[in-house]
């Protein structure tokens, strides 16, 4: 995955709008906030940007997104977050609004499960399908108090790993990405998965194949992890059964379970906003049955709506021209078109270049 460049080190700073959901549309309003010169912050439950095109199916080609007649999904998602980086807008990554209030300035303060609390003028809900969250093996009960420390469900840090042995869960692309991609850090590294064959990238799949003859990896395939062992507060065996009744066990102590993700509305459902299909209710503004709250993308609904990239990128512009009203009460919304607004940036930069340049000359010659 790209990485993100989070200039913003405070951010609980006032900002202009939040957007909650970094995925196509919540990307894309962020760039649309640069272009209309206001300040803005992504708040996206998941580790990564790019909604259900990162979560769902980052390898899949997209056909219908102007401008691209054939686009890997992860690559769309690298080349939108290239063009809403350029003003740097805020992102938090890995913690899920639960809760909104509108205080009597009218303003909004939005609370995530990580007990933060962000301010802003404005809000805009791009939330998709809802909150992002793994699918975890119900067979294991509450193993809650290990994630994070022996159990994972992604990889934040490669550290985690380092000279551990690492059970890796699941036969799609992000367990066949890590079970190679850890191969290198982890003392071993033994891939479960429940199905006869996987289900991820032919070119990874054969990787796997590789170590695996070559005895660097252990692959269990139609298998599944039945329970866990602890000793003080720490994963140290598991129990393995194949579909034909085998039961085995083996010392592992990091528990990787990639077995891809379910959307959630949650907390949006109780929300108390016009709902329509489980999405949101919009007006021709954008804007939802609150005034200062828009919404855009999958979770917007109006008569007619199509739940597509394209639209929800069409629908991120005008919620954030139309939040302009409610950010700058009284002030003149212009039309801003891109190619005369980055001319005129560009221009001012090379006059500002070449003042510098000027003064840097006149110093040397004066010294
Ligand atoms: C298999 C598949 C193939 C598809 N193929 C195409 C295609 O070829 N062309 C096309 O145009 N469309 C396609 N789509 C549809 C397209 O992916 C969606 O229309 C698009 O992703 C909608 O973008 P979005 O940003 O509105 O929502 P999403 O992509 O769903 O992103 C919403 C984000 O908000 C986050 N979020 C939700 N609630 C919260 C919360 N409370 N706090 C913090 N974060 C939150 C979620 O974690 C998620 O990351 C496909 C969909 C699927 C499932």
């Amino acid at each position: 995955m790209f990485d993100i460049h989070n200039p913003t080190t405070d951010h609980h700073d006032m900002r202009d709008l939040t957007i909650i959901g970094g995925g196509p549309t919540g990307i894309f309003a962020a760039f649309q906030c640069g272009m209309n010169n206001i300040s803005c912050r992504i708040v996206e439950s998941m580790a990564q940007l790019g909604g259900q095109l990162a979560a769902l199916y980052p390898e899949k080609h997209i056909y219908d997104v102007a401008g691209f007649p054939e686009v890997p999904a992860i690559d769309l998602v690298e080349s939108l977050w290239k063009q809403a980086e350029r003003y740097n807008p805020d992102v938090v990554l890995g913690e899920t609004v639960t809760k909104y209030t509108k205080l009597d300035d009218g303003t909004f303060e939005t609370r995530t499960d990580a007990g933060n609390v962000y301010r802003s003028k404005a809000l805009l809900i791009a939330a998709g399908l809802g909150a992002f969250e793994p699918r975890k093996l119900p067979q294991l009960g509450n193993i809650d108090h290990l994630v994070g420390s022996s159990v994972f469900y992604a990889v934040r840090s490669v550290s985690d790993f380092k000279d551990k042995h690492v059970v890796i869960v699941g036969g799609g692309d992000s367990a066949l990405d890590w079970t190679v991609g850890l191969m290198k850090t982890a003392a071993s590294v033994t891939l479960v998965h429940r199905g006869h064959e996987f289900q991820g990238h032919g070119k990874t799949a054969h990787e796997v194949e590789m170590a695996r003859e070559a005895g660097t990896i252990a692959v269990h395939l139609e298998t599944e992890v039945r329970r866990i062992e602890e000793s003080s507060g720490e994963l140290c065996r598991l129990y393995l059964r194949s579909s034909s009744g085998e039961e085995s066990c083996l010392d592992a102590d990091r528990l990787l379970i990639l077995i891809g993700f379910k959307s959630n509305l949650g907390p949006l459902a109780g929300w108390d906003l016009e709902l329509c299909d489980n999405a949101l209710v919009v007006d021709t503004h954008m804007k939802t049955s609150v005034d200062g709250l828009y919404a855009a993308g999958d979770i917007a609904h109006y008569p007619g709506k199509l739940k597509i990239i394209q639209t929800g990128l069409s629908e991120a512009t005008m919620a954030v021209r139309h939040s302009l009203s409610y950010i700058k009460p009284g002030e003149k919304i212009r039309n801003v078109f891109s190619s005369v607004k980055m001319a005129k940036e560009k221009k001012a930069a090379e006059a500002n270049n070449a003042a510098e340049g000027a003064s840097k000359a006149s110093e040397n010659k004066a010294e």
